[in-house]
């Protein structure tokens, strides 16, 4: 069967390790100097837990009796052991935060336990008292039920005479006692015993491993019927036990393999040291396990893990894709497991190669049908209508449109004619594909060129031939209540096409119809983690700015400088000394002591604020002793509940007076952000994602991501929230911006026909289904996609995106590495006021962010100087810190409620396939159809372009087989004829 493109684009953009998910996550609780609260807590978990265990005074033996010998009989020792263990995490600040499916996990394998104990000692009892008579027993249950009550009422500490007596019965192996048959397992291995034992006891054995196995099989692979499968239709994947924080560690996973291969526990133990593992995670035998007979690969797991279980994962509500991996899992190989990864590389190349031909069919099928007779009923029969074609110039009349239709086919063949490869390619079927598959195997991008570019082709032909038809529902579809366009209409649009010599595909521009699920949640503020104030070192910064101060004050009288600290102001990473001049002293006595200062405060990150904006005096900053980690949540707990509404609002962290920092993007309404490697970008750029995944569903904002590096952002990719999966290929991701631009255009349009402004003002209008999402576009690296991307096209799209989606609620984040004037250009710069300037290493790229310098005084990590919109004044902000863990829990959180649907506009294959020629191609290519050969000079001669810009029509006509490829000094052939 074939797949469509969506199901393509998904599988090869599944991360299969995305699907494992951890078992639970500790974190490490600071607490405060003055806090007891713990210590009262964990006493008296201890105190309980004693006294339950000893059995001493009344109220131990009540709980001991009631909570643990009733539910779980010999079992409870367990329970305490787990007390214990909570009790040590208490006292040592280890916080676990479970998974659900853990804890569930975890609670049936013990039940599954108090169930087999008691069914053992059961049977013991029958046989050592010969008496079977028990075993079919229709009241077998009540039996074991009120044999159990009995025996523990006995034991416990409410049957008359047990009461004064500390330590009754408890370990007496008689049949007075806890240990006797019945308390096995507690009341739970009482009742399922009881339960299943109606069967015979044979039954109840053969019931107990049956359920076992169940469990055995979803714990270890997380498919209960897994084993029951044929192997190619496994879902489950295994589970996996980790102790390697060996994040970023390229070193310490060489070292590892190496370990691996010596099999030597004693260098990974050194390893695991080395990666900072505490004692309590260093379960490191168990790093690689086999499974069912599948070897797990641990490198491929160990870059991007720090926890340590792995749950095995399955997927949930994907059917579908698990369906399509099926069949192409039989198609390609039957031996050919799920859990390699490598399942989607080594199916893609083939079926990426099908389904292109599959849509060039699709598409030639979808123009066929837009030829309907209906479709021209309405126009006048003797208009006319001009396309400058591809061969020859050709007058297409209404009355033509059904020869039109019939002979599609032979205009297709015709174009094919043009070039000889193309012939081969097209006209055989099988030879075809199978020439195109060895040319893949052999290289891959060169034959991904060739059959994009002749398909594409092809398309372009037709497209041109039709061009009238094409126009009508793209545009007409947008809008409900536009009317179907005259005759009239398609030809003002047909000319402004063909006057243009359109540089893109016609675009296909249809409202996306973009749904969230009725129950969609949005991830509660839990998923956040609480940092506690350290006292200690706030106090340690204070008595440090103390000791500043006065160093500060000591070189202006050296110096004979009439000024002093007036007020010092200790932020979370850097404190500020106010300074006050005395009436008559230049400003210049002061910063011309910059030097003096850094040297008597001994300190070289020090940034002077002349005059600091809104006051009379001069501000110092410094980096504190003790910098302070400013949480999310403390952030995002600040927001009043008046901006609940704003979607777009975003949390940046907070000033150097401490106070709390968020902006709002469509106030902005485009964010530069830069700074050098390390500076924290990154964590900024997944603050205002969370921020904004935390306020707004699905429908209400849209990512368009563009990550050169592969790595930031691509855990986004299957939020529900995406557009299309995170774009790295440069040439898809200048296409994406193009489209972003198209998108605008489009909802422009809108607005017109609605008669509103902006998008606020269209929502207000339409109805909740119609409503416009805000779309946000994040480009992570403007540098690699200005150097690998077509750099002036790049550039367009920002300015036109810039200059005009305020209104139409499209928003763009750019950041980059390198602030350098040919990556952040004049444009770029002029069109985004609002930026953001992390540590850089020269003034100079200061200036290039922020027109002013001090970002090179900045100390990384964070800290960040703020143009806000509206060029006010620059604002120094330590940025807030989110972990890896809390933004997998909100990408977790909201990939549970609702998957993504990508919009197919987006889609990596039409991206790739839009035309990026120039825009003399087509009179290029009519030129050089109308000659035998052609030369780089005579299109120079002919379009009075200069070298360049013909050498690059020259490839371009190369590659669509309008000629051939260049043989020395000779003109190179024209395919044409
Ligand atoms: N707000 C912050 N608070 C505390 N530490 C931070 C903060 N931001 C970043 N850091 C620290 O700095 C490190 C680097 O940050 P980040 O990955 O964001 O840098 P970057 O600028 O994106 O670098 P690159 O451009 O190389 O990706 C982080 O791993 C983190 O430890």
């Amino acid at each position: 069967m074939p797949k469509t493109l969506k199901e393509e684009e998904i599988l090869a953009n599944h991360n299969w390790n995305e699907d494992r998910t951890s078992a639970f996550i500790t974190t490490k609780t600071k607490r405060r100097n003055d806090s007891i609260s713990w210590v009262v807590t964990g006493f008296t978990v201890l105190f309980f837990s004693v006294i339950s265990f000893t059995r001493l005074t009344v109220i131990g033996q009540f709980f001991d009796d009631i909570i643990f010998n009733f539910l779980f009989g010999w079992f409870k020792y367990f329970v305490y052991l787990l007390l214990f263990f909570v009790d040590i995490c208490i006292f040592t600040g280890i916080r676990f935060k479970f998974k659900k499916r853990f804890i569930f996990m975890l609670f049936l394998s013990f039940v599954i336990l108090c169930w087999l104990i008691t069914l053992i000692l059961y049977s013991f009892q029958l046989s050592q008292n010969q008496d079977f008579s028990g075993l079919w027993q229709k009241d077998i249950f009540s039996l074991m039920f009120i044999n159990y009550s009995e025996k523990w009422f006995i034991n416990s500490i409410f049957y008359p005479g047990n009461f004064h007596n500390a330590l009754h019965l408890l370990f007496k192996p008689e049949i007075r006692g806890y240990f006797n048959f019945e308390s096995g397992g507690g009341i739970i291995g009482a009742f399922l015993t009881g339960v299943t034992a109606y069967t015979s006891i044979v039954g109840a054995f053969s019931l107990w491993f049956f359920v076992s196995y169940i469990h055995a099989c979803w714990v270890l692979t997380g498919d209960p019927f897994y084993l029951f499968k044929a192997k190619n239709k496994r879902k489950g994947r295994s589970l996996r036990i980790l102790s390697l924080n060996a994040k970023r560690n390229p070193n310490l996973k060489q070292r590892l393999k190496e370990a691996k291969k010596l099999e030597a526990s004693k260098v990974q133990n050194e390893l695991t040291k080395e990666a900072g593992i505490q004692p309590l995670k260093s379960i490191s035998k168990w790093e690689s396990i086999n499974v069912f007979g599948q070897n797990i690969d641990l490198e491929e797991d160990i870059k991007t893990s720090d926890l340590t279980i792995q749950m095995p994962s399955y997927f949930k509500n994907e059917d579908k894709k698990l369906e399509d991996l099926e069949e192409i899992n039989e198609i390609e190989d039957s031996s050919v497991d799920l859990e390699t990864e490598e399942i989607s590389q080594l199916i893609q190349p083939q079926y990426k190669f099908v389904s292109r031909r599959q849509r060039t069919e699709q598409e030639l099928a979808r123009k066929t049908a837009l030829q309907k007779p209906s479709d021209f009923a309405i126009n006048e029969p003797t208009a006319n209508l001009t396309t400058s074609n591809v061969d020859e110039f050709k007058t297409i009349t209404i009355e033509s449109a059904l020869e039109e239709k019939e002979s599609l086919q032979k205009i297709k063949e015709d174009v094919k004619e043009q070039n000889s490869i193309k012939e081969h390619l097209v006209n055989n079927d099988e030879g075809d594909e199978t020439f195109l598959n060895s040319i893949y195997e052999e290289k891959s991008l060169v034959a991904q060129d060739i059959t994009i570019d002749f398909f594409k082709d092809d398309i372009d032909e037709i497209n041109n031939k039709l061009i009238f038809n094409e126009v009508e529902p793209q545009i007409i579809t947008q809008e409900e209540n536009v009317s179907n366009p005259t005759i009239e209409e398609n030809l003002v649009i047909l000319e402004t096409q063909t006057a243009k010599e359109t540089t893109l595909l016609p675009p296909i521009i249809e409202e996306m119809k973009i749904e969230t699920k009725k129950n969609y949640k949005l991830p509660p503020i839990d998923v956040l983690v609480q940092i506690e104030k350290d006292y200690d070192k706030d106090r340690a910064n204070k008595e440090d700015a103390a000791l500043k101060a006065l160093a500060i004050d000591e070189t202006f009288i050296q110096f004979n400088v009439n000024a002093k600290v007036v007020n010092t102001i200790i932020g979370p990473s850097v404190m500020k000394f106010e300074i006050q001049t005395k009436p008559g002293t230049k400003v210049n006595s002061v910063t011309s002591l910059e030097n003096d200062l850094k040297l008597a405060l001994a300190t070289h990150n020090m940034r002077l604020e002349a005059p600091i904006p809104g006051k009379t005096l001069i501000g110092i900053e410094i980096a504190n002793s003790f910098s302070e980690m400013v949480s999310m949540r403390e952030i995002i707990e600040s927001i009043p509940e008046s901006n609940k509404d704003d979607k777009l609002l975003f949390v940046l962290g907070k000033n150097v007076l401490g106070q709390p920092l968020t902006a709002q993007l469509n106030k902005m309404p485009h964010l530069l952000v830069a700074g050098s490697t390390g500076s924290g970008k990154s964590v900024m750029i997944n603050t205002l994602i969370c921020s904004i995944l935390l306020r707004a569903k699905p429908n209400e904002v849209k990512f368009i991501m563009i990550d050169p590096k592969k790595v930031e952002l691509s855990i986004y990719s299957r939020i529900p929230h995406m557009l299309s999966p995170v774009i790295s290929d440069m040439k898809q991701a200048a296409n994406a911006l193009k489209m972003v631009v198209l998108e605008m255009e489009r909802r422009y349009e809108s607005f017109m026909s609605l008669g509103v402004r902006n998008i606020d003002g269209y929502n207000k209008k339409v109805s909740i289904s119609k409503k416009m999402p805000y779309h946000v576009v994040i480009i992570d690296e403007l540098a690699d996609l200005m150097m690998t991307g077509d750099r002036k096209a790049v550039e367009e799209s920002i300015m036109r995106i810039t200059q005009m989606a305020r209104a139409a609620g499209i928003h763009l984040i750019v950041a980059t590495q390198r602030p350098s004037v040919d990556v952040i250009t004049g444009t770029i710069k002029t069109n985004i006021p609002t930026r953001i300037a992390f540590a850089v290493t020269t003034g100079t790229d200061s200036r290039t962010i922020l027109d002013a310098i001090g970002a090179e005084n900045l100390l990384g990590r964070g800290d960040m100087l703020f143009m806000p919109p509206g060029g006010g004044d620059l604002m120094r902000a330590q940025g807030a810190f989110m972990s890896d863990e809390e933004i997998e829990e909100i990408v977790d959180f909201t990939i549970a409620q609702q998957q993504a649907e990508y919009d197919d506009k987006f889609d990596g294959e039409n991206l790739s396939n839009m035309s990026t020629k120039d825009e003399l191609f087509g009179l290029a290519k009519e030129f050089a159809l109308n000659k035998e050969t052609l030369t780089t000079s005579e299109l120079k001669g002919r379009f009075g372009i200069g070298d360049a810009r013909a050498v690059n029509i020259m490839s371009q006509l190369e590659e669509s087989g309008i000629i051939g490829p260049k043989n020395g000094a000779k003109p190179r052939e024209v395919f044409r004829k």
